[in-house]
């Protein structure tokens, strides 16, 4: 139950190929799944029906009408985009100093427009440069987030007046770079709209700088991916030179960089640097408090959100794992007024939770905090939900059945796994600018953690590695959210159901076969996970192939916050956190 049956996949491969593949398959997905689900997922799913397709992309002699299509596109657009702000007295977008930082939430069909002016600059842009030049300076993007990175470092944005200018030799006085490289790299950032040198030698703030000014979070978001990950992504190729397969946390860029191949993953070395961690943890705070993940997305019914009347009703419970300081449970007691919630993350981070953790007496009585680390057995038994919102995307797949398989022991039937994670769609099927975002988010977790994003044939056959208990649901996602909800039920009878078959099945063969078979399905494929060969002997028959990838890292380290966590001392039971 639960096994990866690999060797039964490729049986007729050459023992090389068998390798590649297992290695593909232990990183992403289980490709012979994938390919018969992908069919049936489209129409069974549930899910809300993908964008439609963006246009299939032109061939170059008629390069000269999508350009003009594209100006027009952008004409329209923009014009709609105005009209909005106009008749609702908006400021308009500026490079000035004093315009806001933000949009404010605008109307779906507006909102629509906006994306459309930033893809279609984008492709008109593309198009305009052309095919060589393109890639010859798109190439160079990293030297953007070098200059901008220096600046942040050096915390140059706070030396400069908002409400005035100052001289290079005057900035420069205030830091340690002199003028010319101080220079250099503010004009390198003025080419994309951060800071602005009104007369020779003099600069003044944009609206783009004085946010990097002003916003602790952002500039822990820059120094975060300036000086962490950055430096990791110009690892990325040695990594994978090294170990192809991809999927073990402490062999990722980011160990290459920091040399901490073998030794320890990210979050562990972040532990140990107080500073690097919270710098980590503001970074977080300002993509997810960014346009498309407000939390609300989530409880909002309405738009899309998930429903808890029901369990509202019964008075169920709610646990969140790696709930972090439990703002996704505070907003859900606002709204169910009595279920239960529990929280549940590592013990420095419940430490340093807000107490109490909401000023509603009736909100804060309901939650309770709870240190558990959910790379050991789950201790909050029979709960109704268990939820996992950012988690599942920092693991490779053998993590991530692990974490899932830690829930069996404390689930009755029907409870519900609820993820909220972005799930990829085909290319070209989700709207181009949640696309960049997401490609990007997986490489980033590529990257750190040798970690992805997944589509939703991948989910699926994550629970369906952990359990054929878990019956997959499906995935929906609210409406201006880019992170979806996917979910599976527990059925036990399911998996007594397929014991019994493979019983019988194993009853009517003859014994030789049986025993071949059985061998050939448990056997695991050679080298699934380099931290396991490199830790413990090749696992024989019989091995559960996840248990032997995810055992070497997830004995302390793979602590998210470097801490080494202790199981929780005892159970905790639903009935004492209500
Ligand atoms: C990316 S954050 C997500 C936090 C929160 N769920 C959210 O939506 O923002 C990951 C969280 O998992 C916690 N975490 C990491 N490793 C853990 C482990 N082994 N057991 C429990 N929690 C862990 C971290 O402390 C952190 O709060």
């Amino acid at each position: 139950m639960g096994k990866l049956r690999f060797s039964s996949l490729f049986h007729s491969s050459s023992s090389s190929s068998a390798d590649l593949e297992a290695k593909k398959q232990n990183r992403r997905s289980f490709s012979a799944l994938s390919s018969s689900l992908r069919q049936k997922d489209v129409q069974t799913n549930g899910a809300a029906a993908p964008p439609a397709p963006s246009k299939p992309a032109k061939t170059e002699t008629s390069s000269t009408s999508r350009m003009v299509a594209l100006a027009r596109q952008i004409t329209e657009a923009t014009e709609k985009l105005e009209a909005h702000m106009k008749a609702n007295n908006l400021p308009m977008p500026s490079f000035d100093v004093d315009s806001p930082a933000d949009f404010p939430k605008l109307p779906e069909d507006v909102q629509k427009s906006r994306q459309e002016i930033i893809h279609a600059t984008k492709e008109l842009g593309l198009l305009a440069h052309g095919p060589r030049e393109s890639v010859r300076w798109g190439i160079w993007d990293f030297l953007d987030v070098l200059a901008l990175s220096a600046i942040n470092h050096y915390g140059i944005a706070k030396l400069v007046p908002t409400d005035s200018t100052i001289t290079l030799t005057e900035l420069q006085a205030k830091t340690s770079l002199d003028p010319i490289n101080l220079a250099r790299l503010l004009r390198m950032a003025m080419t994309n709209g951060i800071f602005r040198e009104p007369s020779p030698g003099v600069i003044a703030h944009t609206a783009a700088s004085r946010v990097l000014a002003e916003d602790e979070n952002m500039q822990a978001w820059v120094g975060f991916n300036g000086e962490d990950i950055f430096p990791s992504a110009g690892h990325v190729l040695q990594a994978l030179k090294a170990y192809p397969e991809a999927t073990s946390l402490t062999r990722s860029g980011f160990q290459f960089a920091f040399d901490t191949v073998d030794k320890e993953p990210m979050f562990a070395t972040f532990g140990k640097d107080p500073n690097r961690a919270r710098r980590m943890g503001r970074a977080m705070a300002s993509l997810t408090g960014g346009e498309g993940y407000e939390p609300s997305y989530f409880v909002d019914v309405e738009n899309g959100g998930y429903d808890f009347s029901d369990l509202d009703a019964a008075g169920g419970t709610f646990v969140d794992i790696g709930g972090s300081h439990g703002f996704m449970c505070v907003d859900l007691a606002n709204k169910y007024k009595n279920m239960k919630f529990v929280v549940q993350d590592l013990q420095k981070t419940v430490d340093s939770a807000p107490n109490p953790i909401s000023a509603d007496p009736q909100v804060a009585e309901r939650i309770t905090l709870l240190a558990h680390d959910f790379f050991t057995e789950q201790v909050t038994k029979d709960a109704d939900v268990y939820f996992f919102r950012w988690i599942m995307h920092n693991y490779s797949t053998p993590y991530a059945v692990r974490i899932l398989k830690n829930l069996i022991p404390a689930l009755k039937p029907g409870a519900r796994v609820v993820i909220n994670d972005h799930c990829l769609l085909e290319p070209g099927q989700e709207n181009p600018w949640d696309e960049r975002v997401m490609r990007r988010m997986d490489v980033v977790m590529l990257t750190l953690l040798n970690a992805q994003e997944r589509t939703e044939v991948e989910f699926r056959e994550l629970f369906a590695a952990a359990s054929d208990g878990f019956v997959f649901k499906g995935v929906r996602r609210p409406k201006g959210c880019r992170m979806s909800i996917i979910e599976a039920v527990w059925q036990p009878e399911k998996v007594e159901k397929v014991e019994e078959t493979a019983a019988a099945a194993a009853a009517a063969a003859p014994a030789a076969a049986v025993a071949a078979a059985a061998t050939e399905a448990e056997t695991p494929a050679p080298a699934v996970d380099p931290t396991a060969a490199a830790a413990a002997p090749s696992p024989g028959p019989g091995v559960d192939v996840e248990e032997a990838a995810v055992k070497p890292v997830a004995d302390p380290v793979v602590a998210e916050n470097g801490a080494a966590v202790a199981p929780a001392a005892e159970e905790t039971k639903v009935a004492e956190a209500k």
